[in-house]
């Protein structure tokens, strides 16, 4: 994967993430076991923070077991909960063991949140078979094997709960990551059908759908795209993760207790004014790559 490293730090740091405010009350969660998908990511650290310091304890996933065995250390130093589990969310059989390991730990599992994602930006005309497929089998296939394995477990222990799935905006064309408006308008849909499927088992499923958030993610675009970023809304600035964790508490839980199969947009208007080039803006668009 191409990297452009920014010179200076992209997101929030645990430092700025133990101490920034929260709209939301203390102890709100308190008691709750939340997993977080790509929780040693940006958008993914800052969910972890917020719902550890709203009283719940926060199992963190990802592949890379020392980022989020660091983070840990990090919410404990706080005397905040949480544990690290290292799984590849596209091994169906890995994510059903991550799940039996959560609850044989804690007992419980109230909500999920798939944080766990990405993709590389290049015009679609030019992607190989094998980039489309790591960016399908990641954002669709993986976040659905995560959402069936929460559920299973929550059918089986006539347990409820929620999920909230971290997609991308969908309703208009984002230049450049073509494969990743496809994987996230399935996890969409999917999050529809499933929401009445297994409203009966008292399971609650939606999104949201960030636009963009500065997070070290971004190191997969240029240096001159992630500059054009602000201009993608009418606020005229990126997000901050804290911005989508606070979305993401409030889908997840007890005050979206009557929402379902919803999604919730937090890109500071950009669905309705904007431009996003994640590969540069073209020439017949009126920029200056050819
Ligand atoms: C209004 C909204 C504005 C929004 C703007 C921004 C929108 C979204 C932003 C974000 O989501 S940022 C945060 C998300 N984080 C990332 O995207 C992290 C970076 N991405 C990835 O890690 C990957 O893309 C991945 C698919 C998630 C990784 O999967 P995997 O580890 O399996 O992939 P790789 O082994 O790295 O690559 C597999 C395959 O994919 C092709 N490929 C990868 N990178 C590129 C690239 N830069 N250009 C072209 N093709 C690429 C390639 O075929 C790779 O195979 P090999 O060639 O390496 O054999
Ligand atoms: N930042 C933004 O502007 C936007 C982000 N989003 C989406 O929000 C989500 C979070 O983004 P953000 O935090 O910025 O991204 P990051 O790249 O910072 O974090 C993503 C995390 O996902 C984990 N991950 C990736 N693939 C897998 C996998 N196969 N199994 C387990 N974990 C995996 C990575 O951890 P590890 O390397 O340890 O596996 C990483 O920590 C993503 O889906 C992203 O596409 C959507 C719109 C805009």
């Amino acid at each position: 994967m191409t990297e452009h490293p920014s010179p200076s730090k992209l997101g929030l740091t645990d430092a700025e993430l133990a101490v920034h405010p929260t709209v939301f009350a203390n102890d709100v969660l308190k008691d709750q076991v939340i997993v977080v998908s790509g929780g040693a990511g940006g958008i993914g650290r800052a969910i972890a923070w917020l719902f550890a310091r709203l009283g719940a304890h926060v199992a963190v996933v990802g592949r890379d077991g020392s980022k989020l065995d660091a983070l840990v250390a990090q919410l404990a130093e706080r005397h905040l909960k949480a544990s690290a589990h290292v799984a590849d969310i596209r091994e169906p059989d890995a994510v059903n063991l991550l799940f039996d390991a959560i609850w044989a730990a804690q007992g419980r599992v109230d909500s999920l949140v798939n944080s766990a994602g990405g993709q590389f930006p290049q015009p679609a005309i030019d992607f190989s078979v094998k980039g489309w497929n790591a960016v399908i089998n990641t954002n669709l296939n993986g976040t659905w094997y995560m959402m069936q394995a929460a559920a299973q477990h929550w059918r089986n222990h006539k347990h409820p709960g929620s999920i909230v799935n971290i997609v991308v905006v969908t309703t208009h064309g984002l230049y450049g990551i073509a494969h990743t408006i496809a994987a996230r308008s399935g996890v969409i849909g999917l999050s529809r059908a499933v929401a009445v499927e297994w409203a009966p088992l008292n399971i609650r499923v939606n999104c949201v759908a960030p636009g963009a958030i500065e997070t070290e993610g971004w190191n997969v675009y240029t240096p001159e795209a992630r500059a054009a970023y602000p201009r993608s809304n009418p606020m005229m600035r990126v997000g901050s993760p804290w911005e989508v964790a606070e979305a993401t508490a409030f889908l997840a839980g007890p005050s979206a207790k009557f929402i379902t199969g919803e999604t919730l947009t937090v890109d500071g208007g950009g669905q309705l004014w904007g431009e996003t080039w994640t590969t540069g803006k073209p020439a017949y668009f009126g920029g200056d790559d050819k």
